[in-house]
Parts: C-alpha cells; sequence; structure tokens
C-alpha cells in the first residue's frame, strides 16, 4: 500500500495521523539521548511500569511533568520512590509545538504546549502491546520521537486492537504524531530491529522514545 506524501518525506498514515522521517537530525538525536539519560537516573528513576494483572512492561520508562502508571496521572511516583517527577523542560515543549507544525503544517502547533513527556527506553526484547492513549483528558495530539534501534511500529483503529492496522519502521530521528480522528488509535511496538541504531546517537544498543502529550489536568 502506498500512502499519500503530505510534502517532502510526510506521509499520512492515517487521517491525523502523520509520519516524519529523519525529522531530528544527528546532533538533536544526540543531545535527546543526553538528556534522557539524565532524566533517567532521577528524581524519579527509570523503571518498568507494573500492569494491573502484575506484569511489569518490559521497556522502562521515566516521566516529565506528570507521572504515568498503568493507568493514571500524578504528580508524584507513588508506585516508585514518591518524589515529585521531573519538570518537563521549555526546550522540550517548543520541540513539541514544533513537530505539530511540522505534521500538520501552516501554524498547527503554536498553540501547543505538552505538559508530560513520557521516556521509554526499550532493549533488544522489549515490546508494547496495542493499546490506546487515552489516560490523559485533553484530546490533543500525541508527538513521538524515535532515537537509536528502529522499531516496526504498528499504528491501528479506534475501534480495537487488531486490524486494520499499518505497520511503519521508526527510525532513528523519525517524528510520528497523532491527532484527530487517530488520537485514540490502538497502536504498539511488536519489535525492535537489534543493530540498526547509529553510535554517533550516543546509543550503542537499544531505541529510546519520547511521547510528549498533554494531560488537560490543572497545574498543581
Ligand atoms: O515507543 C513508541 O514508539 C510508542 C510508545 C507509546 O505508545 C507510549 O508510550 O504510549
Ligand atoms: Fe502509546
Amino acid at each position: 500500500m502506498t500512502l499519500p506524501l503530505l510534502g517532502t518525506g510526510r506521509r499520512e498514515v492515517a487521517p491525523g495521523a502523520v509520519h516524519v522521517p529523519g525529522w531530528l537530525d544527528l546532533d538533536a538525536q544526540r543531545r535527546l539521548v543526553t538528556a534522557c539519560r539524565e532524566w533517567a537516573r532521577g528524581p524519579v528513576p527509570a523503571r518498568s511500569a507494573v500492569l494491573p494483572g502484575g506484569h511489569p512492561m518490559s521497556v522502562r520508562t521515566v516521566c516529565l511533568g506528570w507521572h504515568w502508571q498503568p493507568y493514571r496521572y500524578t504528580r508524584t511516583a507513588d508506585d516508585v520512590n514518591g518524589d515529585r517527577v521531573a519538570p518537563l523542560p521549555d526546550w522540550l515543549v517548543r520541540l513539541g509545538s514544533a513537530a505539530v507544525t511540522e505534521a500538520y503544517g501552516d501554524a498547527a502547533g503554536d498553540g501547543y504546549r505538552a505538559d508530560t513527556a513520557l521516556v521509554n527506553f526499550y532493549d533488544a526484547d522489549a515490546r508494547m502491546g496495542m493499546h490506546q492513549d487515552r489516560d490523559e483528558r485533553a484530546r490533543e495530539p500525541v508527538v513521538s520521537l524515535s532515537v537509536g534501534d528502529t522499531c516496526l511500529f504498528r499504528f491501528g483503529n479506534t475501534e480495537n486492537r487488531s486490524r486494520p492496522y499499518t505497520d511503519v519502521e521508526l527510525e532513528s530521528g523519525d517524528l510520528f504524531v497523532f491527532g484527530g480522528p487517530s488520537r485514540l488509535a490502538y497502536h504498539g511496538v511488536p519489535r525492535i530491529r537489534p543493530g540498526t541504531g547509529d553510535p554517533r546517537t550516543g546509543l550503542t544498543g537499544g531505541r529510546v522514545n519520547v511521547t510528549l502529550r498533554v494531560t488537560g489536568f490543572p497545574d498543581a
């Protein structure tokens, strides 16, 4: 299947879901990796969130702005060490706004102010099952940035976890934005492609993914 090309390198995977390959240059990727490493150390360390059935997720996650645990947001990381998560830095908020403009064109990102980021660390065997991002109250787009190993990203429909879906290879530096009619689409990461990343990003293995979101919860 050929996906519609929206402009240089932009592909609409589903209405409101846009993939922009190679959006972050190597330098931006490197800076993002350095920042993610720092956030993973604390004040709330990266951890595998435990699902309600008792199983830990295979990805390790650290949150900024708001802390996410299955399936809610809080200011303090009550399932980790009780500390308040690090604030979402302004440069990342601005990057989110630029990403929305890149994906949708015009000045679409002007009013976009993310207030949380989930930073996911994938090793070669990590996966993420099909899910919706629906713990936010707001329905602003989700902005996803990837660095390191390529992954298979499965972008589905809003009804259920199964077909129809579109498989996308998310490579290092890629941007993926999903909003509008695709905001509540199921999506997941069935596999990582070990050894595909460029060590010059600062990652010698694995994959880092940052999703920026607007929770819609009032500032505390
Ligand atoms: O790693 C990815 O590309 C997706 C991450 C994701 O879906 C999430 O954090 O909710
Ligand atoms: Fe998600």
